[in-house]
């Protein structure tokens, strides 16, 4: 695969669409899911998608994808027209992953890369060196050339995951889109398949649009974040830009829960006044974030933080009390109500 370098934004957006009208037409009747959509994606940039459960990103996906066309208005590929484009032509440039689960647990890992070759070599195409090549390239990067020879059936969730994301990666098209594909990962291969993305995006050149629920990846990697919210035109910017312009915190939306715009972490939100604590900063954090959660119960006047050894020393009602972990002073306050 050949890797260009494109550190710089490229001017022209590789896929534009202005204020699209997304929905279903259901027994000859049109249903709205979201207006006003517009956006574009850049090539070398990872983008993140995120939204509420039912919004609309996978229907977006699928306008993109021309498998669902949007209601009212067009999406352009560079020039063309994206619903007027043939299915082989929409194949060479957009590689997809979807949440499905595959049919054939029989194919090896390695068969199913080599299926990302498809749109190159036609279905009934014998795989050249060169293809070969690619697919031992994407099955080195990916980590996967270990278990090349083992079959789908065989895998656990988050390699099968990793196998489609290699498939995805060895039809290398110049744009990547992917429907949560981090959802079976563990935390390390969560961290790892994003900043794969993010390199080939870098290095590559590719344009990539991953959906995603995990705000915390995302804030990390994300080039781009677009967010979508009900009723609300898609908004779009850095995650950073996002975040101190107060876009981030509507994805949480109710009275429960916030982001803390300081570090970008979900918390509940703290509708009492928590007491005074004191000591090394690291050990202030977790005894609030302790207190934090339990906000309804009884809170002591003050908090003495110690570390070597770690002490929490509570004083309510002109007593104090010490505990040496915060599960501990938690269960004694609950037990004051
Ligand atoms: N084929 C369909 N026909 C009619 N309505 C549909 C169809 N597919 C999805 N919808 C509806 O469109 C809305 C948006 O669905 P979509 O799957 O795009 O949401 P999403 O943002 O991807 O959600 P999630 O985060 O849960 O995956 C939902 O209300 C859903 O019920």
């Amino acid at each position: 695969m050949e890797i260009h370098q494109n550190s710089h934004r490229q001017a022209k957006p590789c896929i534009h669409a202005k204020n699209l009208v997304l929905g279903y037409v259901v027994e000859q009747q049109l249903h709205t899911i979201a207006n006003d959509i517009s956006f574009d994606l850049y090539n070398g940039e990872l983008t993140c998608m995120m939204g509420p459960n039912g919004v609309g990103k996978s229907t977006l996906l699928k306008a993109i994808m021309n498998q669902n066309p949007p209601l009212k208005g067009d999406i352009w590929l560079d020039k063309k027209e994206i619903r007027l484009m043939n299915e082989q032509d929409r194949a060479k440039n957009i590689a997809v992953v979807l949440t499905e689960k595959i049919r054939s647990g029989l194919m090896t890992v390695r068969e199913l890369v080599a299926l990302g070759r498809t749109p190159h070599t036609g279905w009934l195409g014998h795989l050249s060196k060169a293809d070969n090549k690619i697919v031992n390239q994407v099955l080195e990067m990916t980590h996967l050339d270990v278990i090349a020879q083992k079959k789908l059936s065989e895998l656990s969730d988050g390699q099968r995951q990793t196998a489609m994301i290699g498939r995805a990666l060895a039809q290398d098209s110049s744009i990547m889109i992917l429907d949560e594909p981090t959802a079976h990962l563990d935390l390390t291969n969560r961290f790892e398949i994003m900043y794969l993305l993010k390199k080939l995006a870098k290095e590559a050149g590719k344009a990539i649009l991953v959906v995603t629920h995990d705000l915390e990846v995302a804030m990390e990697t994300a080039d781009q974040l677009w967010i979508m919210i009900n009723q609300e035109p898609l908004v779009s910017g850095s995650p950073e830009d996002l975040m101190l312009e107060g876009h981030i915190q509507k994805l949480l939306p109710g009275n429960k829960w916030e982001i803390d715009a300081s570090n970008g972490k979900i918390r509940l939100k703290n509708p009492g006044v928590l007491p005074e604590i004191t000591g090394p900063e690291h050990l202030i954090y977790w005894v609030r974030n302790s207190l934090r959660k339990n906000i309804e119960m009884p809170m002591p006047e003050k908090i003495v933080a110690t570390e070597n050894p770690f002490e929490i020393t509570i004083y309510c009602n002109q007593n104090h009390y010490t505990f040496s972990r915060t599960s501990e002073m938690v269960r004694f306050l609950k037990k004051g109500k």
